[in-house]
């Protein structure tokens, strides 16, 4: 839930009126609106196709918007290109490292990259790595390394800046059920210290549990927006034992003009 205070502050993310997309003639995305504070979860949920990954490429400066706006604390990419980039980390579901360094010249180099100063990112390296139990594996490089491993490099990474604005794409696919723990501890580290957390995933039970607020996507429409709780309202379910998942696929039946069966 956001506080009064929350709310008083400037939004680490702020999308208003966007529409966009890969050609004028056919947006994705159509006059999409998102707010996501500081020290909030927001999921982004829709089916395959719905336009995450492009709600996600126009936040990321990608893609210039065809109407409407992105703000990441507070400015847009024209406003102050620096501030704005130094504000966002991104996590792709799809690892990608450099083969010729090291987990630990990957941080170190990020680190750089960031200007953050060197003893506290060395503790935080430490502690990260110890988080995701990769103490043993920060001399390795990438190759060496499982599937699993090279998303937790990526996530690393990007938790060492604790930039204003995380977004990350699909995070629980591929990692062991430690390392999830590992993550949602971080998640929620990573919010104490005022980082907003933008997260895209199919598996609606950990949203349900973790998220502030979600906005679920249908063919570039918010068709539903608010709590995990609100969404299930707006899905017309008012039983507390409702998942995630009754409302999600009851508000895309009733989307597609079928019956809600709330
Ligand atoms: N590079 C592209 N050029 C043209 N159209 C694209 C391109 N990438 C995606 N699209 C179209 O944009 C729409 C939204 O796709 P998007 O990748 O944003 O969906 P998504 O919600 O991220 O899906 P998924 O859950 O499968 O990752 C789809 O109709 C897709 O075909």
């Amino acid at each position: 839930m956001i506080s009064r205070q929350a709310n008083a502050r400037v939004p680490a993310l702020a999308i208003s009126g966007l529409t966009g997309g890969y050609s004028q003639r056919r947006p994705v995305l159509h006059d999409l609106s998102i707010t996501v504070y500081p020290g909030e979860l927001v999921g982004l949920i829709g089916l395959n196709g719905a336009g995450k990954s492009t709600a996600i490429k126009h936040i990321l400066g990608l893609m210039v918007p065809q109407k409407g706006e992105v703000r990441v604390a507070g400015v847009t990419l024209e406003e102050n290109r620096e501030v704005y980039r130094s504000s966002t980390a991104y996590v792709p579901e799809q690892p990608t490292l450099y083969p010729n360094l090291t987990v630990k010249e990957h941080l170190r180099w990020t680190a750089m990259a960031y200007h953050l100063e060197e003893a506290p990112a060395l503790a935080t390296i430490g502690e990260l790595a110890e988080t995701f139990r990769m103490t043993d594996a920060l001399n390795a490089l990438p190759d060496t390394l499982s599937k699993g491993m090279k998303q937790k490099v990526m996530l690393m990474n990007a938790l060492l800046v604790r930039p204003a604005l995380l977004i990350i794409d699909e995070p629980f696919l591929g990692l062991d059920p430690l390392a999830i723990r590992g993550l949602v501890t971080a998640l929620d580290e990573v919010r104490a210290q005022g980082s907003a957390i933008l997260l895209s995933s199919h598996i609606l039970s950990a949203l349900d549990r973790k998220a502030d607020r979600l906005v679920v996507l249908h063919k570039g429409n918010r068709i539903a927006w608010g709590t995990p709780q609100e969404v299930k309202l707006q899905a017309g379910f008012e039983d507390a034992k409702a998942t995630l998942d009754d409302a999600f696929e009851a508000l895309v039946s009733s989307a597609e003009g079928g019956h809600s069966r709330g």
